[in-house]
């Protein structure tokens, strides 16, 4: 099932889903996340090829108002993830996403994907991951992500969207969208952690994260002003065929109303999702509707793009 066909019945049901790497690695997070019955979708971690530890722990940390990770990219390797595909009915549509060490790990397991004639799932091919040491972040490279979707899609003929890393400059917004409108991308998920941040326990004058002295992808509350950002100046730069998965700090239904009317096709739930459980996607949505009925909203078309400025 590709986004737009998820997209075509779209209602406040299944709009959710959770942020990669949040309650999505183990075949029983899966299974709850298959049988949670408010989401409409679900991903997977980000795969590589072969199952990986990760980076050494402590790796995440709870803020008052978000997170911090360096996780490293643990997962089960890919095959892990198309056995459980496989094996398990999909009550809702789950993107399958792909994050290698390197672009010849991308397409590896892009090939695969491409080749097996099983799966007809939508994969989301993560250019953002900034926790994997002494990999930059690919999206951060107008040019290398330019030549990789170039390479991608001379083979690749499956729904594909792209996870991208938050950006600051309007200026990158216009470079990265010249370059996403040149591919059929389903859909851009956005945004990823904002990178490289850093927290200190004052107390010990410690870093609270044990890899890259400390420094981690930060989430939750404090990046909606940016995810909010990246949703809009996106929307107003991409084809409208390429869809939108509006992703960070989402911890409510006001700030996923705000992510719909900055033009997000779907919403993900990654932080609030991870410190208060599954139950996160009834509240969020309960939420949401309340703010619709209040507003004399009956659909998310109602409202999704619908951002004014103050003229
Ligand atoms: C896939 C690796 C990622 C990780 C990670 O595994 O460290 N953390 C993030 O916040 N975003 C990612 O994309």
């Amino acid at each position: 099932v590709d986004l737009s066909a998820q997209i075509a019945n779209m209602s406040v049901k299944n709009l959710f889903l959770n942020a990669s790497g949040i309650h999505c690695q183990t075949e029983q997070e899966l299974d709850e996340l298959m049988n949670e019955p408010v989401s409409g979708a679900m991903v997977t971690k980000s795969m590589t090829p072969k199952s990986r530890f990760g980076n050494p722990l402590p790796r995440y940390y709870r803020l008052a108002n978000g997170s911090i990770n360096s996780m490293g990219l643990p997962n089960q390797g890919f095959d892990y993830y198309m056995d459980y595909l496989k094996n398990h009915d999909q009550k809702k549509p789950i993107i399958v996403s792909v994050a290698g060490m390197s672009k010849e790990e991308d397409l590896e397991m892009l090939h695969q994907l491409q080749d097996n004639d099983d799966y007809q799932g939508l994969t989301e091919l993560n250019l953002s991951c900034p926790n994997v040491i002494g990999k930059p972040q690919m999206a951060y490279d107008f040019e290398a992500a330019d030549d990789l979707l170039h390479e991608v899609f001379s083979f690749y003929k499956k729904p594909l969207g792209i996870k991208l890393p938050p950006y600051f400059d309007l200026v990158h917004f216009d470079m990265i969208a010249e370059v996403l409108n040149k591919y059929p991308l389903s859909h851009v998920n956005t945004i990823n952690s904002v990178g490289n941040g850093l927290w200190i326990d004052t107390n010990s004058e410690t870093v609270v994260l044990k890899p890259k002295g400390g420094f981690g992808g930060v989430g939750g509350s404090m990046v909606l002003p940016t995810a909010l950002a990246n949703v809009r100046g996106l929307r107003q730069r991409l084809n409208d065929d390429i869809k939108i998965i509006g992703t960070g700090g989402v911890t409510n239904g006001r700030d996923a109303f705000a992510h719909i009317l900055c033009g997000a096709e779907m919403v993900s739930i990654g932080t609030q999702l991870y410190e208060e459980g599954l139950q996160t996607f009834e509240r969020v949505t309960r939420e949401l509707t309340d703010i619709m009925e209040a507003k004399g909203y009956t659909s998310l078309g109602d409202f999704r793009g619908k951002l004014k400025v103050i003229e």
